[in-house]
């Protein structure tokens, strides 16, 4: 089939009947669910984009193996050209979603394909896994699927490991073997849009212990299979408010679950790694299920950190306080914010590495450093806006008091900005910008910034001690052997006196 259109998208959707379970009730049909009807749409759109003519040469690609067409997310890159081609459909999903959609449908695309081009990773282990990851990549691919994934143990006692809390079956793990495939129970977080989406992959950060075989798991199944159960948080829109109350969380909300394994069945070929810690604890970072996903989530989060610097911008211009070197200062600094992340993404494309594949991926050391750099630089842009918009951000009206005649002159007398801004446009201006920094809304969007990639400080850790295993430190040798030169102290007696 190759790129589906949103309507497509939309039919798989009415077609399915998942367990969601949303504020008690259980959703029985997703697709025309209050909640959920904004975010499918603005999935949806994605979609159709693959079949713009104005866009189609730059995000989708013609498939070397079925001819077909298909989005670029499936690109293994060979060629640095491969590498831009993939960053242009993670550009333009996220310029359609302002980057505040992080899970839209490109991600996971990209932690498949990753698999599909490391699955001699998962060979060395066992050849059927490997196989199963290959076919399965295909099968996204070719139905150009909209995936969900799974890959944190629910927060049940972080000081122990799976196989040491309370219940043996509180993290999800297989109860036994069948001829058909492995049975499984227990939870897994945090399963962003699972409502909406076509099917889930499971696997895991590394960490696992002797004694965690049977929660040391990779799979992916269909999102309606028997047993699973989505538990959805509160959802912060009720699918009624006004896109002109809230012009992004009305749109954008992405919901996350907590999904329940009751004795699921996984089939043989759906199982990508089983009852290997080993395996399991190397699959992150050696199938490449860091790095690849880190070509989108850079290039997304960079649209995400100029959207909110231009948002804190315009609040600032349109009440007149930029003209103070305090405002100036802080607006500069998330300028300079944005202008490093995009300065790291161009230098990690650039200076590619190449696998011994033959597959291409950014470099390491540059896309490492915008994740461990966004956790900080988002959560200050928003706390800029915070500070700029001040009080004001607490005294929009709403789209009722705007269209009502009486109040008109109210509006625009008491709510207009400087000079060249009216009541209307100061009011839209800082209701978005209040979706952003106020809203529930964007208190997870800044959330998910600080921890979409795990827990930054543990990252962070992890990067560091890279560096320190694979830096030469010639400069401090070079400087050390000069000063040990013979004579070179008897040259600096000299210069002192
Ligand atoms: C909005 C949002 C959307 C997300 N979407 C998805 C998704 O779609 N799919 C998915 O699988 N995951 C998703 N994640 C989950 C994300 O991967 C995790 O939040 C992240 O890995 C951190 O894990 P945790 O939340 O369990 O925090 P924890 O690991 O429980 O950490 C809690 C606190 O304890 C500290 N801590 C915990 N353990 C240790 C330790 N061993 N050493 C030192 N400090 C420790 C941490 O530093 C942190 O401050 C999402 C997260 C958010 C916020
Ligand atoms: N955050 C990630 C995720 O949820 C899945 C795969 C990779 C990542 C990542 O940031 O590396």
């Amino acid at each position: 089939m190759g790129i589906r259109t949103g309507a497509q998208y939309m039919e798989a959707l009415k077609a399915r009947q998942p367990e969601v379970w949303l504020s008690g009730r259980k959703v029985t049909n997703v697709y025309e669910d209050v909640v959920f009807k904004q975010p499918i749409h603005e999935i949806a759109k994605l979609y159709d984009m693959q079949h713009d003519p104005s866009l189609q040469d730059r995000i989708t690609h013609i498939c070397e193996e079925t001819g077909e067409r298909v989005n670029n997310a499936f690109l293994v890159p060979k060629k640095p050209e491969h590498l831009q081609a993939r960053r242009q459909v993670f550009e333009e999903f996220a310029k359609a979603t302002f980057g505040l959609m992080g899970r839209t449908p490109d991600f996971l695309n990209v932690v498949v394909t990753s698999l599909y081009s490391n699955a001699d990773f998962l060979a060395k282990y066992n050849p059927e896994w490997a196989e199963n990851a290959k076919n399965y990549y295909r099968h996204v691919r070719d139905n150009d699927l909209f995936l969900t994934h799974a890959i944190i143990n629910p927060q049940n006692d972080r000081s122990k490991t799976s196989h040491e809390q309370q219940d043996t079956f509180t993290h999800l793990g297989a109860v036994k073997e069948t001829p058909e495939g492995l049975i499984v129970r227990g939870a897994k977080m945090l399963a962003t849009l699972s409502p909406i989406t076509d099917e889930v992959i499971v696997y895991s950060f590394p960490g696992f212990k002797p004694g965690d075989e049977r929660y040391a798991l990779a799979f992916a199944l269909p999102i309606d299979t028997p047993g699973l159960r989505i538990l959805c948080r509160e959802p912060m829109q009720d699918g009624t408010r006004s896109v002109a109350d809230h012009p992004l969380a009305s749109r954008f909300e992405e919901m996350d679950a907590l999904l329940v394994f009751n004795d699921v069945l996984v089939p043989w070929d759906r199982v990508f790694l089983y009852n290997n810690v080993e395996a399991a604890n190397l699959l992150y970072p050696k199938a490449g299920l860091g790095q690849q996903p880190s070509h989108q989530t850079g290039v997304r989060g960079l649209i995400k950190l100029q959207f909110a610097t231009d948002v804190a911008i315009r609040v600032a211009d349109s009440i007149g306080v930029d003209v103070y070197l305090n405002v100036q200062n802080d607006l500069g600094e998330l300028v300079q914010s944005a202008e490093s992340v995009r300065a790291l993404l161009r230098v990690a494309e650039l200076e590619y590495e190449t696998l011994p594949s033959g597959d291409l991926v950014p470099a390491y050391n540059p896309i490492e450093t915008i994740r461990g750099l966004l956790p900080t630089f988002y959560p200050r842009a928003i706390e800029v806006m915070q500070i700029i918009g001040a009080g004001g951000l607490l005294m929009s009206p709403t789209e009722g008091d705007l269209t009502n005649p009486e109040l008109a002159e109210d509006m625009e007398r008491y709510y207009g900005g400087r000079e060249g801004i009216s009541g209307t446009d100061r009011i839209h201006l800082f209701k978005l910008a209040w979706d952003l920094c106020g809203e529930a809304f964007g208190q997870r969007l800044l959330q998910y910034e600080r921890y979409y990639t795990g827990d930054p400080i543990r990252k962070k850790a992890i990067f560091y001690n890279n560096y320190k295993k694979t830096h030469s430190f010639a400069m401090v040798d070079e400087a050390l052997n000069v000063s040990r030169i013979p004579g070179a102290n008897e040259t600096e007696e000299l210069l002192k006196r």
